[in-house]
């Protein structure tokens, strides 16, 4: 656990500066030991004027590969698959490369070309010509295969949308059932994330949220307003929606055990560096904080939508920090400094 008490006056500090920065809006939600520490700054809707809460649901991006990828392990624990099974013996003729294996996927080492690169090289025409799109698995997959491998299997990581998609076929293939399905039965009604949706290939959505805003390239300032999207170039490696707290709820409850086996959550927290002080496991970040405390969870950018989620090994301190913006690196370096403050209580330079 954490030596210091989480630091709101750091937090909010943290919040403040991704609005000095850019976005109209920032949450943070600690849940330490039970205590709740919950902060909001600025603007949900830019057009109504209404302030964010600590409340609000918002899209949560690349924070969905956990999702995804407890759902796979679940499968392992009940011997459906094997981690070290090939992709092709559960999807034959999915990939021309025999040798890459369910792992290779969770922990970013498939080699496979992450077709966003290609839809978002230009960010806001790039957006627009996908926000209404409806893609199946097999086209952003067909995406990723008209581009050459970025490595072999099980080399060096390199993050790529594409694997998550590919889990999602598995899931699909081997549940019988839809993604959203497996993700509401084995995750979300058990832990009562009443926050907590898949939605795709709607552009709704449900309940009190924040609307999320693209910044456009160069040195303009100008907001586009992406809240509506079918995620639909997302889905299984972006697409659900949530809340500070139902995440904060999620990564607990993942890191307590509560979620898969044992065997399983080690193998998750099996680390291929990322940089000195970070790595990825399956489908789970590690990050290593000034303090000396290690975190785990996941980041999420989606066009307008922020978020860091990460606990304590012990899953007894959880925080999820969020800003309604994205494209603005300036805004997204301001997160990290939520996490020191929640688990330093410190205000990181
Ligand atoms: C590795 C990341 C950061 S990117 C990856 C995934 N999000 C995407 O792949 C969408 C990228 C385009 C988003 C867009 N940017 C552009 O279009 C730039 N041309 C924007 O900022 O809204 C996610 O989520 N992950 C983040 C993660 O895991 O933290």
């Amino acid at each position: 656990l954490p030596a210091a008490a989480p630091d709101p006056v750091a937090l909010r500090a943290a919040l403040r500066s991704a609005l000095a920065n850019g976005a109209p809006g920032a949450l943070a939600r600690v849940d330490d030991n039970g205590r709740a520490h919950r902060l909001a700054e600025g603007l949900a809707d830019r057009g109504t004027k209404r302030a964010i809460t600590a409340e609000d649901r918002f899209r949560i991006g690349s924070v969905t590969k956990t999702f995804t990828t407890v759902v796979l392990l679940q499968l392992v624990d009940e011997g459906v698959l094997k981690l070290d099974d090939p992709v092709v013996k559960h999807l034959p003729g999915a990939l021309p490369d025999k040798r890459i294996t369910v792992r290779h996927l969770l922990g970013n080492r498939s080699g496979l070309y992450d077709y966003t690169n290609t839809l978002f090289a230009r960010t806001v025409s790039g957006f627009e010509a996908v926000r209404n799109k409806v893609f199946t698995h097999r086209q952003l997959l067909d995406l990723s295969l008209a581009k050459a491998a970025t490595g072999s299997p099980g080399g060096a990581y390199a993050y790529s949308n594409t694997n998550f998609v590919v889990a999602g076929m598995l899931i699909e293939k081997l549940t019988g059932t839809s993604t959203g399905t497996a993700y509401r039965e084995r995750i979300i009604t058990p832990l009562k994330l009443a926050d907590t949706f898949y939605v795709h290939p709607d552009t709704a959505l449900p309940g009190k949220h924040s609307r999320g805003y693209l910044t456009s390239d160069g040195s303009g300032t100008s907001l586009v307003d992406a809240t509506r999207q079918t995620a639909s170039w997302a889905q299984s490696a972006g697409a659900i929606i949530s809340s500070a707290r139902d995440l904060n709820t999620f990564f607990s409850a993942l890191l307590r055990g509560e979620l898969t086996s044992a065997a399983r959550l080690t193998q998750m927290r099996r680390w291929t560096a990322v940089n000195s002080t970070q790595g990825y496991g399956l489908g789970l970040r590690r990050r290593d904080l000034s303090c000396g405390v290690s975190v785990y969870g996941h980041t999420g950018a989606v066009q307008g939508y922020y978020t860091y989620s990460f606990t304590s090994g012990d899953g007894k301190r959880s925080v999820t920090s969020f800003a309604n913006a994205s494209n603005n690196a300036a805004v997204l370096n301001t997160l990290p400094r939520t996490l020191e403050a929640a688990f330093c209580g410190t205000q990181a330079t």
